[in-house]
């Protein structure tokens, strides 16, 4: 409530010069908790910031958690504790060891897993520690590519997270927060993300539920991107420590591979095992459930579709606030965006552009994959050569794409300037600096440099694809009064289409000033924080938890 009244109030000073009136917002009253009793949570994924982020993963699994805690839930987060050959320790120092360690038996041996918990927010974030998640890199591999053994690791990261509740004190009282030296016990809801987890609710199913524990445990899988499945060759079947009955839920046939090649997929595992399906907005989960013969594992989407949930993500409006953002060298508000220009010129020069406040900016992020179309924004820079602005991208990722950033500041330095690597820093000063964010995604899941982005002023312009067209309303140049459209989406995902998008962006942030700045407010008035997404995974969540279905042992 207050939040919304301060908002308002604020919309009504920055629209202030304005002729036309702002319309108030029809949500205001917080709906009531959607179960009687409260949930007990365990998040469990491979990446959770601030201690681990390669991507979206890891800010949706630092906020959403938290999300759910303020709404009175028990909260949970288990991921590993990678330390990245040493490197990394820091980041965990105001963690602290649990007492008890926990064996458990994996490809034919026995291994300590070690936990270390710190609450933050009302939620207990406990990190796993085994040598596995020791080596140097990211939490996927190193410059060889990806670790030979992320069967295995992540396998660990499953059985370490079903262990947790039953064996870390944790329990602490929901109101005062006192500890109360209690396990959380066995009736949770997990949420498993991605593939990386995807093996816990058939390590449940096949490990834990048989001899009676977890019976009335549920366990929901969390897709954010379809396009990584822990596909692996079918001997490695072993890595996981399950008996023979159980291979048939992870087999698969590619319809596609000519071979037939058979292999172990582990989010197919995941997908038939879970009790709930869920994905990060709506837009996906109708695209990976429309077209089944296309795809792999698609097939048993669309058979499960009733079971699938699509929630747009939120943005950690904390972490991500032109008010108080320490990475920007001048912070802002709707009511006075003079920081914003100040950000430009500062990301101008560090960039090593033109300091002119009269050029549009145009800034990429992401990782420098197909999913993310780098190729068509460099492919078309010849083309944007000729449209008077500037392009600043940062990325990293495939070596093919990482060398064409290279290039194209070598060869259109003059306006164009890339930056390869993965830097938070930096990624702020770009949505704080540019006056477009441009995604030329071919897919994507949900996406949140285009919440960022708008929060900041920035007007994002994306291929109309998954949870892109969820968040972007297009911009309607003939709306009356207050305008219509927070960007622009083009589709299909082409130079031509994009460029075109980009050209009328450009027109209108020259020639039409007034109009631009009505469209950066609405876009830093949209409202994505993760209020409104954590009630909506609360009640999807309380449904699963009140089924009544028992899963009942027959090994005691
Ligand atoms: N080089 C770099 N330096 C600094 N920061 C960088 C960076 N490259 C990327 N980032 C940051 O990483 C995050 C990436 O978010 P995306 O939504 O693009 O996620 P991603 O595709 O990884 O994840 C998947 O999961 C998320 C979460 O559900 C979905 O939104 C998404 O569609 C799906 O593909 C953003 O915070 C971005 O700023």
């Amino acid at each position: 409530m207050e939040r919304e009244a301060k908002q308002q109030q604020q919309k009504q000073k920055a629209y202030g010069g304005q002729a036309q009136a702002v319309k108030p917002r029809a949500t205001a009253r917080r709906p009531p908790p959607a179960c009687s009793v409260p949930l007990e949570l365990v998040f469990v994924s491979a990446e959770v910031a601030p201690w681990s982020k390669t991507g979206g993963l890891g800010d949706v699994m630092g906020a959403l958690p938290r999300a759910m805690a303020a709404r009175g839930h028990r909260v949970m987060v288990v991921a590993p504790r990678y330390t990245n050959g040493g490197k990394d320790i820091a980041k965990y120092k105001d963690t602290k060891p649990v007492a008890k360690s926990v064996w458990v038996e994996l490809n034919n041996s026995w291994h300590e897993l070690k936990y270390h918990t710190i609450v933050r927010d009302a939620v207990d974030y406990v990190f796993i520690e085994h040598m596995c998640y020791q080596r140097e890199g990211t939490p996927y591999g190193d410059a060889s590519g990806p670790f030979a053994d992320n069967l295995f690791r992540f396998a660990l990261l499953s059985l370490g997270a079903l262990e947790a509740p039953l064996n870390l004190p944790l329990k602490r009282d929901l109101a005062t927060g006192a500890p109360l030296d209690e396990v959380y016990g066995q009736d949770v809801l997990f949420v498993a993300n991605d593939w990386h987890a995807a093996l816990l609710p058939l390590l449940l199913t096949a490990r834990f539920r048989p001899y009676g524990v977890y019976a009335n445990a549920r366990c929901c899988l969390a897709i954010h991107n379809l396009a990584h499945q822990g596909s692996h060759e079918a001997s490695r079947f072993a890595d996981i420590g399950l008996p023979g009955e159980w291979y048939g839920t992870l087999e698969w046939q590619d319809p596609g591979d000519k071979q037939r090649k058979k292999t172990i997929n582990v989010l197919k595992a995941g997908i038939v095992t879970s009790d709930l399906l869920l994905t990060v907005s709506q837009g996906y989960a109708a695209e990976i459930t429309g077209r089944p013969q296309d795809a792999r594992v698609d097939m048993l989407l669309a058979q499960r579709a009733n079971k699938l949930r699509g929630i747009v993500n939120g943005i950690d409006v904390n972490e991500w606030d032109p008010e108080s953002d320490k990475h920007l060298v001048a912070t802002y508000s709707a009511y006075d965006l003079s920081g914003k220009a100040a950000c430009k010129r500062a990301l101008q020069r560090e960039m090593r552009l033109p300091q002119d406040p009269e050029l549009p900016v145009i800034g990429f992020i992401g990782r420098l994959d197909y999913q993310k179309g780098p190729d068509l924004l460099l492919d078309a820079l010849p083309i944007l050569a000729n449209l008077d602005c500037q392009v600043v991208m940062l990325g990293s990722g495939a070596p093919d794409y990482e060398a064409r950033l290279r290039e194209a500041t070598h060869e259109f330095g003059w306006f164009c300037r890339g930056h390869v690597g993965f830097s938070v820093p930096l990624s702020h000063k770009i949505i704080a600096g540019c006056d477009i964010l441009i995604m030329p995604s071919r897919f994507e899941p949900c996406g949140l440099n285009q919440m960022y982005a708008m929060r900041y002023g920035t007007v994002p312009i994306a291929h109309a694809t998954g949870g892109l067209i969820d968040t972007i309303q297009d911009y309607n140049p003939f709306a009356k009064g207050e305008g219509e459209g927070t960007g622009w989406t083009f589709a299909p995902a082409a130079i031509e289409t994009m460029v075109a998008a980009l050209s009328t962006a450009v027109k209108l942030f020259r020639e039409e000033p007034e109009r631009w700045r009505a469209l950066q407010l609405r876009c830093m008035f949209n409202d994505s924080s993760w209020e409104h997404a954590a009630q909506q995974y609360e009640s999807v969540l309380c449904e699963v938890m009140a089924d009544k279905v028992q899963y009942t042992g027959s090994r005691k």
